[in-house]
């Protein structure tokens, strides 16, 4: 599977993002600067996480503009399967990729901890090698996560299984929902499911040395279903 990772000024997760495809993939990533306007053909574009342009204005809206998002936006109405993880989710609700908004933790606090995740739709390219309601542990680290959607895109969402992921109870410690995100939504797809963004970082419970390996299930998935 080749892939391509985006960067922006101030994205601090393109290391462990391009180490997590390289373990599933046996391939690296081509790094893609936020200037260019071209991307290489690619089986599969991620935006990872951080802090593009300092999350001034608000997280992900100054990235959601770069030249580099015109042919993001363009890859992905053709189909090519899209993931963003946490500043990388921010900026595809901001590209109008992804329905919602991710808004401030409710708490007003950096929440940076493990979580439970509950996957919620399971025939998608992104979440083939889970069982129906399997649950993960990964962990989070940001200030605005509290997903939010109107009451109309919530149904539209939840009826056609646009909801990827939810917070869950589990062996993590701490509230199961770190953020006040609305119905525990943790991370959501596009109408098709070509385009995965979450909150949580999976690419950071790749290792044991992450302090556990769940992540890979769902970067093992996506190789498969894209090799
Ligand atoms: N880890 C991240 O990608 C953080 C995203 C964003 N800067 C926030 O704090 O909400």
């Amino acid at each position: 599977m080749k892939s391509a990772v985006v960067v922006f000024p101030g994205t601090n997760r393109d290391k462990d993002m391009v180490r997590a495809l390289e373990g599933a993939s046996g391939q690296s990533p081509a790094l893609v600067w936020h200037k260019h306007s071209e991307i290489p053909k690619v089986d599969l574009i991620v935006l990872p996480g951080g802090f593009a342009h300092g999350d001034y204005l608000r997280a992900g809206a100054m990235a959601a503009r770069s030249p580099v998002m015109r042919e993001v936006v363009a890859r992905a109405e053709s189909g090519v399967p899209v993931l963003g993880v946490c500043n990388g989710f921010q900026a595809l609700t901001e590209a109008g990729l992804l329905p919602g908004a991710l808004l401030r933790n409710a708490d007003l606090r950096f929440v940076c901890r493990t979580v439970t995740l509950r996957v919620e739709n399971t025939q998608t390219l992104f979440t083939g090698r889970f069982a129906a309601g399997e649950t993960f542990d990964t962990p989070v680290a940001h200030m605005d996560g509290n997903y939010f959607i109107d009451d109309e895109g919530h149904r539209r969402i939840a009826g056609n299984d646009q909801i990827a992921f939810r917070y869950a109870d589990g062996a993590a410690a701490g509230p199961a929902n770190p953020n006040g995100a609305l119905d525990d939504i943790a991370g959501v797809f596009n109408e098709t499911k070509t385009v995965l963004g979450l909150m949580p970082h999976p690419e950071d419970a790749t290792d044991p040395l992450h302090g556990g390996t769940d992540g890979r299930k769902l970067f093992d998935g996506i190789v498969e279903a894209l090799s």
